[in-house]
């Protein structure tokens, strides 16, 4: 690791008027739930750098303050390698070719109707590139040095591989930093890229590891070569040092679109708890662990009682308070370790490894007293509710086998009377 990661959790705002300066620092605190911390001058400023440095993530500069009005301010966060966005009045190409040279990540039109939304945007990518690996492969040590530098600008935390041989034993190495990207120069002796990318792509989807290769012959032949062996994205040298951070940020946000969309899809909108897909996706994994760690395998399905009748009575809003009441206190009950998951309606799962009939009961039976006594009002009316909840505990089964175990205990307790727990098959 060459870049040392910055546990950070602020943002500086340099700007002299204070209007300007408190509207910012509103907007960045609650849209990226960031402390900002305001400074008027180029002085305040370093007194902000003095003192509080290591907790600085990115700033948001005005380049004409009243003791620096040439962007002096600017070189001070770039020598500390702090990310900054600078705001402008005016964006010439001097002006451009300065502010790059000196290292600024990001300028912005001040007066671009969208101005704040870029600001926000630049800086929640650089807050999250500091939990973001990149890999940069290249046999020329100077020409890594230099991706090296510019991604580090953004604040991404870089790795270095000489040779394809070394990039695979690096991307599955443990790393403090796990290694979502990968800049994979085309010519190399031995592995060349085109082979890396093909190997890298077998092992990892885009959603996992994004990668850009980087070819330094422009040939439109090659950049579709790149593309076709798996890279998501190439660049051809020589660059702007602009395109190859719109490239990379671009292609993280596209990887953290993926990972949103498909874990969304896994959650159920209404309690937030993981849905039936997310258990069919880890049902197979899970009841082989049990089987190889020789754990058994508990199952949980709580129903509600008489849900329908809170429906009639509250309206379906009504119904919907209470379900996501009832999914919190579940997320109370269950361990971490547990998969939680409403299954549909007014049914939820539980799946526990390494718990006794006994011991899954007792769990039962806190769940079943946690929904009884739940403190419910809506719109003023005092509302109670109840579950029936079925166990049943396998010894090498599958979790299909120990959930409909469960579910034939959940219906003996509806069976029973309601409000209890049944567990099956009974070996108490
Ligand atoms: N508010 C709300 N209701 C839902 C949701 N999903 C399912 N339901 C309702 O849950 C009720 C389930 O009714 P039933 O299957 O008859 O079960 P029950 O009334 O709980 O009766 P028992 O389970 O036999 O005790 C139906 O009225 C569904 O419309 C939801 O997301 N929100």
């Amino acid at each position: 690791m060459v870049e040392e990661q910055r546990v950070a959790d602020c943002v500086l705002v340099v700007e002299d008027s204070r209007a300007v300066a408190g509207w910012l620092a509103g907007r960045i605190e609650d849209a990226l739930g960031l402390r900002a911390l305001v400074a008027g001058s180029r002085a305040a400023a370093r007194e902000w750098l003095h003192t509080h440095a290591e907790r600085i993530s990115a700033a948001v500069l005005d380049l004409d303050l009243p003791d620096a009005p040439h962007g002096e301010v600017a070189g001070d966060l770039v020598e500390r390698q702090i990310p900054s966005v600078v705001l402008t009045a005016t964006i010439e190409d001097d002006l451009r070719d300065q502010l790059v040279a000196a290292g600024v990540c990001d300028y912005v039109l001040k007066d671009a109707p969208d101005a704040i939304d870029s600001v926000l945007r630049t800086l929640h990518r650089i807050h999250r590139n500091h939990d973001i690996g990149v890999l940069v492969v290249d046999d020329s040590r100077s020409a890594r040095a230099y991706l090296v530098h510019l991604l580090g600008r953004w604040g991404f935390c870089c790795y270095e591989a000489g040779d394809g041989e070394q990039a695979l034993q690096q991307i599955d190495a443990e790393t403090d930093t796990p290694i979502r990207l990968v800049l994979c120069d085309q010519n190399m002796p031995g592995m060349d890229g085109i082979t890396l990318i093909r190997e890298l792509r077998r092992r990892h989807t885009t959603q996992r590891l994004g990668i850009i290769g980087v070819s330094s012959h422009g040939s439109g032949l090659l950049s579709a070569r790149l593309l076709k062996a798996g890279a998501d994205d190439f660049l051809t040298r020589p660059f702007l040092e602009e395109e190859l951070s719109v490239r990379v940020n671009q292609n993280v946000d596209l990887m953290e679109l993926l990972r949103e969309a498909r874990e969304g899809a896994r959650r159920d909108p209404l309690t937030g708890l993981h849905n039936r897909l997310y258990l069919d996706e880890i049902a197979e994994q899970l009841g082989e662990t049990a089987r190889r760690t020789q754990q058994p395998l508990g199952a949980l399905v709580v129903d509600l009682d008489h849900f329908k009748s809170i429906n009639d009575r509250l309206g379906h809003f009504g119904g919907d308070t209470v379900l996501k009441r009832v999914a919190d206190q579940l997320r109370d009950t269950v361990r971490r370790a547990d998969v939680l998951v409403r299954s549909g309606g007014e049914e939820f799962y539980i799946l526990t490894l390494g718990i006794d009939t006994a011991g899954a009961r007792t769990l039962g039976e806190r769940i079943r007293n946690g929904i009884e006594t739940l403190e419910l009002v809506y719109e003023g009316e005092t509302i109670t509710t109840s579950a029936s909840v079925g166990v049943a505990v396998l010894e090498g089964g599958s979790v299909e086998e120990a959930l409909k175990a469960a579910d034939l205990a959940m219906y003996e307790a509806k069976r029973q009377g309601r409000n209890r727990v049944a567990v099956l098959p009974e070996t108490d």
